[in-house]
């Protein structure tokens, strides 16, 4: 669908001619008189485009074979996508001065009601005779859905919109994506990819029929049937966590959420759909056996694409509520809680799981660097020696991929308390092992409470990695283990997926590598537990927590050895829980080794027993490596690192990929000689805006009027532009004389549309 009409947003009241220049000489309307007669890129890109019968407004005659001409006279008329056409400004936009934050109000009435005082809230320095006339600013799509939502994939007029019909199935499985684990991603594009599926004109699939239920405002239901805060699609796990520790710490609920429309990615702009032209189709699928394909080649593989995009989107999130966090802690800002609600399977938060104290966890940036970290805040310690948070340094020089890195720590008073913080890596849509093997809500096996979809026996000696790394649906009534105080009798005897095999041996490897680390470093980790140990990505584990025990229990290092004991029996534990799919299978040992011997293989089973057994000086995790072949360890080391390494440059990529087509676009719009000498062509309309807020983004100046050069707020800015976020910013014209505040959304959607306006004329 193409965007409805653009946000008209006049500041400065125009000359009275402007209504008639606006609709018969803006270049939008010149543009939308012509018609297009371009060459349907559907058909540039797979050869065929399914809508040619349908109602494309684009040409369908390659060049040679066309009948048509080039003269946009000979085009037949075809209606024009609402917002193509000339936008002509009503009486209440020109005279439009104030900006109502917020505003969703009906233009109409607000129009005619144009003489009233303005509500509270709004902006109007040196308003004075400006106001008396103004209307309130309401951006043209306030009430209709976000941007994303509006750009589905080529949908043209006369299509059905977001809400049904086949051409938007593509863009229901992004919305439904969202929502999917990171494991989960690969399989899921493929289903979301299945040519058989009706639309693609072949015989409906397993697959196909599952995802076709599904509509948009499934997507946008709340998760579970128990009424739990609003899910948001396309949304990272991390992401939602923060909006919805955000509905509960507010304590405002639904009421609060109802405004928080998350508007999805366009995850589908730079991905194409496979061609249902055979040709073509046979060229992509020997693209992915090596050889040359003129298309697919060009894009990054959809669901690595995804997975990027979610957690560039996770780094960027912001609070969409007062979270009554302070701005600022330690040269840290933007809090945004962590923790996720027992809805979300998460702790909630704020227990007193950290040697009786409380924690609680925030993703935050850092001050002049551009980053962003994860800071562990400990309520109400007080700090007795100097030397406990001196210590923590020394986790600062260990770097290993299996552990969560350890940047600094520091006493703050910021909450209003005593709290002490440890600052870590942010890893964007993580999971706690527990939270994404062992919850109610876990997405992953062996989740106890889910219930299969089919049943797996697996025998002694039976290959376990045959075993679907795929839970079924969730339930909302916990099955046959019995609120996971099942134990060893858990996952396999409950008939719940097992955690497959390789899976769980390479957590254990990961792991065992990252110990073997600390442990050499002369520290010891005291956090190897289910609810510390993150799952990063597909298959990735990192330790968490270092160094906080070490200060809040710090006793000058002398229990180190012991502590390292500690590590290795936790250790044990942590593969148990794992692998009889419930925290509680440590409290029946025998029943539980026994479980894993039936169900692993014997391999397992000795690292297990090995980590169980009595402590001694001969106990190291170097016997434990050796159990499991160093070579192997070493290997992967180097393999994980080499691959965060592509997944961090593969990052960087996207959102440098996506900042040049933004700045583009800002040259586009704001730089156009033919229209720099019609004053209005950028000082109305959605390019007043766009011209504010490149202001606002490169020409800063600090309070003596000097040009400020921040590189970190231009990214900052142009990020969450193209992530087009409901945070507001204040826009303030040259002259000093009036204010907006809009949301970088409303931003992103005037760029879009100005962009649009001028790539059809
Ligand atoms: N370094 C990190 N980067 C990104 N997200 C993280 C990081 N560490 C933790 N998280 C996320 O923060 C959430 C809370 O983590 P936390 O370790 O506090 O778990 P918890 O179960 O809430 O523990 P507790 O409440 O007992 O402190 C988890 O969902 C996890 O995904």
């Amino acid at each position: 669908m193409a965007p409805p009409g653009s946000a008209a947003i006049a500041i400065v009241r125009p000359p009275p001619d402007h209504g008639a220049a606006a609709s018969s000489s803006s270049p939008a309307a010149a543009a939308a008189s012509k018609g297009d007669n371009r060459l349907c890129r559907n058909l540039q890109l797979f050869g065929s485009c399914k809508y040619a019968d349908r109602g494309c407004q684009f040409s369908h005659d390659l060049p040679g074979t066309a009948t048509t001409t080039a003269s946009s006279s000979s085009k037949p008329a075809s209606p024009a996508p609402p917002g193509t056409s000339s936008t002509p400004l009503s009486a209440a936009a020109l005279s439009a001065a104030v900006f109502v934050p917020g505003g969703g109000a009906p233009t109409s009435a607000a129009a005619s009601d144009a003489g009233r005082a303005p509500p509270s809230g709004t902006l109007t320095p040196g308003g004075s005779a400006m106001a008396v006339q103004a209307a309130e600013f309401v951006p043209r799509r306030a009430a209709t859905p976000a941007l994303s939502e509006d750009a589905a994939f080529f949908a043209p007029a006369g299509q059905e919109g977001p809400e049904a019909g086949p051409s938007n199935g593509y863009n229901q499985a992004m919305a439904d994506v969202g929502q999917q684990s990171a494991d989960g991603l690969a399989e899921y594009y493929h289903q979301a990819m299945d040519l058989n599926a009706p639309e693609y004109g072949g015989a409906p699939s397993e697959s196909s029929a599952a995802l076709h239920p599904y509509s948009f405002s499934h997507a946008l239901a709340p998760p579970g049937a128990n009424g739990g805060a609003p899910s948001i699609p396309g949304m990272s796990h991390a992401a939602a966590a923060a909006a919805e520790a955000a509905y509960y710490n507010s304590g405002m609920g639904a009421m609060q959420m109802g405004h928080f429309v998350r508007q999805p990615l366009q995850y589908h702009l730079y991905h194409p759909l496979p061609s249902t032209n055979p040709r073509h189709l046979s060229s992509t699928l020997s693209s992915r056996t090596g050889s040359h394909s003129p298309t697919t080649s060009f894009f990054l593989p959809p669901a690595l694409h995804i997975s990027l995009t979610q957690k560039s989107e996770a780094t960027q999130a912001t609070p969409s509520v007062d979270m009554k966090l302070p701005d600022e802690v330690g040269g840290y800002t933007g809090l945004l809680p962590l923790d996720k609600p027992p809805s979300e399977g998460g702790s909630g938060g704020g227990g007193p799981a950290w040697a009786g104290y409380r924690g609680w966890a925030y993703k935050a940036w850092k001050e002049g660097e551009g980053r962003c970290y994860m800071l562990r805040r400990i309520e109400g310690f007080r700090l007795q020696h100097e030397a406990a948070i001196a210590a923590v340094e020394k986790w600062t020089r260990v770097r290993h991929p299996g552990l969560v890195g350890v940047r600094e720590a520091f006493t703050t008073r910021a909450f209003g308390d005593q709290s002490v913080i440890f600052v870590y890596d942010f890893h964007p849509c993580s999971q706690t092992l527990y939270e994404a093997h062992l919850s109610p809500l876990a997405t992953l096996p062996p989740n106890p409470w889910s219930t299969p979809l089919t049943h797996h026996a697996h025998h002694a000696g039976a290959p376990a990695h045959t075993a679907p790394y795929r839970s079924a649906a969730r339930p909302t009534v916990p099955s046959a283990v019995g609120g996971g105080g099942g134990g060893a009798a858990g996952a396999g005897a409950g008939g719940a997926p097992l955690l497959p095999e390789r899976v769980l041996w390479s957590y254990v490897v990961q792991v065992a590598s990252a110990l073997k680390c600390v442990h050499n470093s002369g520290l010891a980790m005291r956090t190897i537990d289910v609810n510390r140990v993150l799952v990063t990505g597909k298959n990735r584990v990192r330790l968490g927590g270092a160094g906080v025990l070490d200060c809040l229990t710090w006793d000058g290092g002398q229990s180190i050895p012991a502590h390292q004991q500690d590590d290795l029996l936790s250790f044990g534990k942590l593969i148990i829980a794992l692998a009889c799919g419930s925290t509680s299978a440590v409290h029946n040992l025998p029943k539980s080794v026994d479980h894993i011997s039936r169900m692993y293989s014997p391999d397992l089973k000795n690292v297990v027993l090995y980590l169980l057994s009595k402590p001694g000086p001969r106990k190291t995790i170097e016997e434990v490596l050796v159990l499991m072949g160093p070579r192997v360890v070493d290997e992967l080391n180097s393999s994980l690192v080499a691959e965060d390494t592509i997944e961090h440059e593969l990052m960087r990529e996207l959102e440098n990929g996506r900042l040049v087509r933004l700045l583009t676009k800002f040259g586009f719009i704001n730089e156009r000689p033919e229209f720099d000498h019609d004053p209005r062509w950028a000082e109305t309309g959605d390019r007043y805006l766009i011209k504010l807020f490149r202001d606002y983004v490169f020409h800063q100046v600090d309070e003596t009027g000097r040009p400020v050069t921040d590189l970190s707020h231009v990214l900052t800015a142009l990020n969450k532009l193209d992530a087009g976020i409901d945070e507001k910013l204040m826009l303030v014209s040259r002259d000093e004389q009036s204010c907006l505040i809009v949301s970088y959304r409303e931003i992103k959607n005037c760029v879009e549309n100005a962009f649009a306006d001028l790539s059809r004329s």
